[in-house]
């Protein structure tokens, strides 16, 4: 048992490979997502030789600001990480906090979701329209799904706004509408959310509600680009038509301090910041505004597994998230029972940090730039 407050010895950066159970094709703003990203991860490791680790985005911070501080120096159990420099390393900190104190994340956070997080299948994309010289059509949705099925996904998220870039409009529009019952007939009990990456305009975002009005969609992410308005004239046309469905916003570039109000004025029910970007110090502030207005959180986590994991901490831990999303993977290193949902639910148990052990060193590689 060492001191509750190590001294970090060393912050070592690596890669990690992350793979897709399938290659992921486009949504409606962009290409291929390929078959699974590289994932860059910082290990961190005390003088008495314990070691906290988690991923990091975007360019890595000055590791000699963190080497040789008191681990109480950078982050504070109540609160977080203490300084916006140390951010990037929100995740590791966050981990070896856990470690250091045989805590896990959820407990350090404040214990207020359930330690069963219901999780979405998020990898649901265009693959209908691929490969372009002959496309598989709405039954590889339909087998991605069940494969999903498989791997313990039981709600999904379609992509739709097939007519941003891919198809033409109408053509696009009604192969959406298309893909969403298909998938209600064969998923009955399914939760199922669509996200359009703001690929439709409110007049043609309407019209594919109405079309599929009979499927009782869970939540509607990102259906156009940001505007209060028409936030404002979809949730009416929403209360009016299908109270259930939330509104989820703020994944791509948020605003927060414009999308708070819109959320706060009932317009938004959900905001989806990113688990690695916004930040989990981020969220630990933000989140108790939120539960007080009566929006839900739900940060996004595409494209990497272990961006789940955290993401259903954050939710066992801060509360106020009704659902986390899912992203299909294998992690290099990593026990993939700890990454995969169970009949929908992701369960923590009470290990320390995020739970996750460190991968053994042949799955560490050099970070190649
Ligand atoms: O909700 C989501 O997971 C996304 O919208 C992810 C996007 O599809 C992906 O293109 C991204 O992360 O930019």
């Amino acid at each position: 048992m060492g001191t509750s407050d190590p001294r970090i010895r060393s912050v070592r950066l690596a890669q990690l490979d992350t793979r897709y159970p399938r290659t992921v094709g486009r949504n409606a703003r962009l290409g291929s997502h390929g078959s699974g990203p590289d994932s860059h991860v910082a290990v961190l490791v005390t003088e008495d030789g314990r070691t906290g680790w988690g991923l990091f985005e975007g360019p890595p911070g000055d590791v000699a600001r963190v080497e040789g501080r008191l681990l109480s120096e950078l982050i504070d159990a109540g609160t977080g990480v203490l300084d916006d420099a140390d951010r990037w390393l929100d995740i590791a900190l966050h981990d070896l906090l856990g470690v250091v104190l045989d805590a896990p994340v959820h407990a350090l956070l404040g214990g207020r979701g359930s330690v069963d997080v219901p999780v979405y299948d998020g990898a649901i994309y265009f693959d209908d329209l691929d490969p372009q010289d002959a496309p598989r059509g709405i039954e590889v949705l339909l087998e991605e799904c069940r494969a999903d099925a498989g791997l313990g996904h039981r709600d999904f998220k379609l992509k739709i706004g097939r007519g941003n870039r891919w198809l033409p409009r109408d053509e696009g529009d009604v192969r959406d509408i298309e893909v969403t019952r298909a998938v209600r007939d064969a998923f009955p009990d399914a939760r199922i959310l669509v996200d359009a990456n703001d690929g439709y305009d409110l007049d043609g975002f309407v019209t594919y509600l109405e079309a599929v009005a009979d499927v009782g969609l869970f939540w509607v992410e990102e259906p156009f680009l940001d505007d209060a308005d028409d936030l404002a004239a979809l949730r009416a046309w929403l209360d009016a038509k299908s109270p259930e469905t939330r509104i989820a916003e703020g994944e791509t570039s948020p605003d927060v301090g414009a999308l708070l109000p819109v959320a706060a004025a009932g317009s938004i029910d959900v905001l989806l910041m990113d688990v690695l970007s916004y930040g989990l110090t981020a969220w630990r502030r933000l989140m108790p505004d939120l539960a007080a207005a009566g929006v839900h959180g739900s940060p996004h986590a595409w494209g990497r597994p272990l961006k789940t994991r955290y993401a259903a901490h954050l939710a066992a831990g801060l509360g106020n998230v009704e659902i986390v999303e899912g992203v299909p993977g294998d992690v290099a290193g990593v026990d993939p029972r700890l990454l995969r949902p169970v009949d929908g639910v992701l369960h923590l148990d009470g290990s320390p940090g995020f739970g996750v052990p460190l991968p053994d060193e042949a799955h560490l590689r050099k970070i190649v730039r």
